[in-house]
């Protein structure tokens, strides 16, 4: 994988944002979560709401809380958050493991992928390292069913104001705002999208923007979308991989914390 980690790495700065193709193992543990996601979405949601923390950032979240640009337009799918392996943040999550589980070995092999090209990124544009992320990064399964047709977008146009996001996609809906044009994206079951977030802007001085994308409302029964979100660690201060002559160097904690606010959600936890 390590070469190809490198591709990836000069399609996001060539690029900004890279497809992925996954090897058989990987798409099989892929295959697995979203089989335990279907499982868990089709429970009863006063099942589902068993495993809902007091302020819904962690386990499940139904529909009307998270938004996009504006509270009254929220985005129109539930999901189930698991942050870091903290399963003890999710109520009741021991009647969950085998969707836990699943989910826990996806993320595994994100985290390193998403470090192996994080950090040629690092190395590239500044001689510097991925930070750390585990901590402070989580799973998101958001769950779509039919929705009607006064609403010609699922989710409203943004950035996830994290450092990247890995996303797989279950169904089309997906569309992405390189280079200002809108562009559809579908996905193989064995692929995944590498998107870049506001705090990867920031660390590379602009050399690749936030990528902006949506969902469009194409009258689907069901679609599914699975993302690990990932964050820096709170915990060190956080400078630009790209410095600035003269400038004293910015540290990007304050805006990766409170920016889940612009969502509608709590400030992202120190765990
Ligand atoms: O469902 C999708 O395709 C995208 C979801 C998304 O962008 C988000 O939850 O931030
Ligand atoms: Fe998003």
């Amino acid at each position: 994988m390590p070469h190809k980690t490198l591709d990836y790495a000069r399609e996001l700065l060539g690029v900004g944002y890279a497809r992925i193709t996954l090897g058989a193992k990987e798409a099989a543990l892929l295959a697995t979560a979203l089989d335990e996601c279907r499982r868990f979405f089709s429970l009863p949601d006063a099942t589902k709401a068993r495993y809902s923390s007091a302020d819904c950032n962690f386990g499940y979240r139904p529909l009307g809380m998270e938004y996009s640009i504006t509270a009254d337009r929220p985005d129109l799918n539930d999901c189930f958050t698991l942050w870091s392996d903290r399963l003890d943040l999710v109520p009741n999550s021991a009647e969950l493991t085998s969707l836990t589980d699943a989910l826990l070995a996806w993320r595994n092999h994100l985290s390193t992928l998403v470090s192996d090209v994080v950090g040629h990124v690092a190395r590239t544009v500044g001689d510097a390292q991925a930070p750390p992320f585990e901590a402070a990064s989580y799973l998101q399964v958001n769950n779509y069913v039919h929705a009607g047709g006064e609403r010609d977008l699922l989710q409203d146009r943004h950035e996830d104001g994290h450092l990247v996001t890995v996303i797989h996609t279950t169904a089309p809906g997906l569309e992405i705002w390189p280079d200002g044009e809108c562009l559809p994206v579908e996905m193989a079951p064995d692929e995944v999208v590498l998107m870049p977030g506001s705090v990867f802007a920031e660390l590379t001085g602009g050399k690749v923007g936030a990528l902006d994308h949506q969902v469009r409302n194409l009258g689907l029964d069901r679609r599914m979308s699975l993302m690990y979100f990932v964050n820096p660690e709170l915990t060190e201060p956080l400078h630009p991989w790209v410095r600035t002559e003269g400038e004293a160097p910015a540290d990007l904690r304050d805006k990766i914390r409170s920016h889940p606010a612009t969502f509608g959600l709590p400030h992202v936890p120190v765990l």
